[in-house]
């Protein structure tokens, strides 16, 4: 069967170099769960890697052409490739009450929507690891502070430990993407519930985040807070300036304030 055609609606860029492919699935640390989902595996140069090590492996892909040459290809995947979105699909009808794995190379186009994805789905998801464009795996990476500091970084390391692991050029690709990528992991943290609401904790990070050069006092004003609260010293900083804790806290603070 030829090889498939890569599509670029689809954020298709084929990895080329085996050893970085082998590397990407050294990153799953086998510990805490006993199933491994693939995103987008397309001609399953990672899926192979993947499939060497001593756990169930799931695979899902958008694209027909790429399930079609994964079949032709890798008896082993047999009944374990899933035609479907990873945005829209039921994890449920493979995972149901399961833990389990997700690991890589992902399509660009949607990186933030695949982590947001994720952090619905963290009471499942104990790790997290894979390649994306260089700036989004800093970014979930990134401490307070730094200029690529966001809504990504907070609402991650809420919940899970990050790491920033190695660069990739974009010449290892065919076709090459115009960045460079980056291989980060999401370890899942022993206690990750929060102490404070969980949606208001993500309206509070989202809503600081959407005009970050302001003070909490300015870009939290549609929250209503009581001019009370808004004396409160923290309202002084800008949301980069507040590491996960700080924004936890300022989270009790407006849930004490009674929103
Ligand atoms: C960057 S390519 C990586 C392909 C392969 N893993 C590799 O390393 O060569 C991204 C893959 O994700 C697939 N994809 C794109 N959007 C997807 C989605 N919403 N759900 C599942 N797969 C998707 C694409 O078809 C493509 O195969």
């Amino acid at each position: 069967m030829d090889k498939v055609k890569a599509k670029k609606h689809l954020g298709q860029h084929f990895l080329k170099d085996e050893s970085i492919a082998k590397d990407i699935a050294d990153t799953l640390s086998l510990q805490g769960y006993d199933d491994v989902l693939e995103i987008g595996p397309g001609m399953g140069v990672l899926t192979k890697y993947v499939l060497d090590k001593p756990i169930n492996t799931y695979v899902i892909e958008i694209d027909t052409e790429s399930v079609d040459y994964l079949n032709a290809h890798y008896p082993k995947l047999h009944g374990k490739i899933i035609s479907k979105d990873f945005l829209k699909y039921n994890i449920n009808e493979v995972f149901e009450n399961k833990q389990f794995a997700i690991i890589g190379n992902f399509p660009y186009n949607i990186s933030s929507q695949i982590v947001f994805r994720v952090l619905d789905l963290k009471e499942q998801i104990p790790e997290f690891s894979g390649m994306f464009q260089k700036e989004v795996a800093e970014r979930i990476c990134e401490k307070k502070g730094s200029k690529t500091y966001g809504i990504l970084s907070v609402l991650a390391q809420a919940f899970y430990d990050t790491e920033y692991l190695f660069t990739v050029s974009e010449h290892v690709f065919n076709p090459p993407p115009k960045v460079k990528s980056g291989v980060m992991r999401m370890r899942r943290k022993e206690n990750f519930s929060l102490p404070c609401g969980e949606k208001l904790f993500f309206t509070v990070v989202k809503t600081a985040f959407q005009q970050r050069r302001k003070t909490l006092r300015n870009s939290l004003k549609t929250l209503n807070l009581s001019d009370n609260l808004r004396e409160d010293s923290i309202f002084d900083l800008r949301p980069e300036q507040l590491d996960v804790a700080q924004f936890i806290e300022l989270t009790q603070k407006i849930e004490a304030d009674g929103i």
